[in-house]
């Protein structure tokens, strides 16, 4: 299953999550939210990281030019885009994307079934707020496109045995402090993941 850490805002974190273990690192360029990064600030860091772990831009309701610049300034690699007022006209992006679905009940995943997508739990504030998506709103969904985020934590990992998820995403149950993570959480829940 694969790994992705979000909310990266320093260089100790990156490479504490990647001696965990993980595929991707996460990169916040929404304004609002407090794990922000400048996209420059977002540059320093992805070019001291060693190769093969993707960098991931997350971006909430913005246009397609303004994504395209922002990956290409922090020299990001795959787009992870909440588009709930449609802003965004993915023709015209020069990068690979991952929809958030943003779920609010079970029809929400039926509808997503066999596309990758990232399914989080409807939050106003967009996410990152450690909710969890309704577990049993999976059960007869074919999950193995679909990567889960939302309130998971080293603990509470073992509930998802059995669903074959592609992967999981996860930010704040593994910091100290909204922007800062915690090593010993990282570590610990990319070994929960492997014991799925
Ligand atoms: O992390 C944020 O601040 C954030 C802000 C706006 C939209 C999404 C955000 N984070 C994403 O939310 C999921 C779930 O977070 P959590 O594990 O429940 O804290 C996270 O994986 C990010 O992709």
């Amino acid at each position: 299953m694969k790994i992705k850490i979000c909310g990266i805002t320093n260089l100790e974190d990156a490479l504490n999550a990647i001696e965990a273990g993980v595929d991707a690192l996460g990169f916040v360029f929404y304004e609002k939210s407090p794990r922000y990064i400048d996209p420059f600030k977002a540059r320093e860091i992805v070019e001291q990281l060693p190769p093969f772990v993707q960098t991931v831009a997350l971006f909430v309701n913005e246009n397609s030019s303004f994504i395209n610049q922002v990956c290409t300034n922090a020299k990001m690699q795959l787009a992870q885009i909440i588009d709930d007022d449609n802003y965004t006209d993915f023709n015209i992006l020069n990068f690979k994307y991952i929809k958030v679905v943003r779920a609010k009940e079970k029809k929400d995943l039926i509808e997503n079934q066999g596309n990758y997508v990232l399914v989080d739990a409807f939050v106003e504030s967009f996410g990152g707020e450690g909710k969890r998506v309704a577990l049993e709103w999976f059960d007869n969904i074919d999950c193995s496109k679909m990567i889960l985020a939302g309130g998971l934590n080293e603990s509470n990992l073992k509930d998802l045995k059995g669903y074959n998820f592609f992967g999981v995403d996860v930010s704040s149950g593994v910091e100290v402090s909204k922007g800062k993570k915690d090593k010993t959480k990282m570590i610990n829940f990319v070994k929960a993941v492997k014991e799925i």
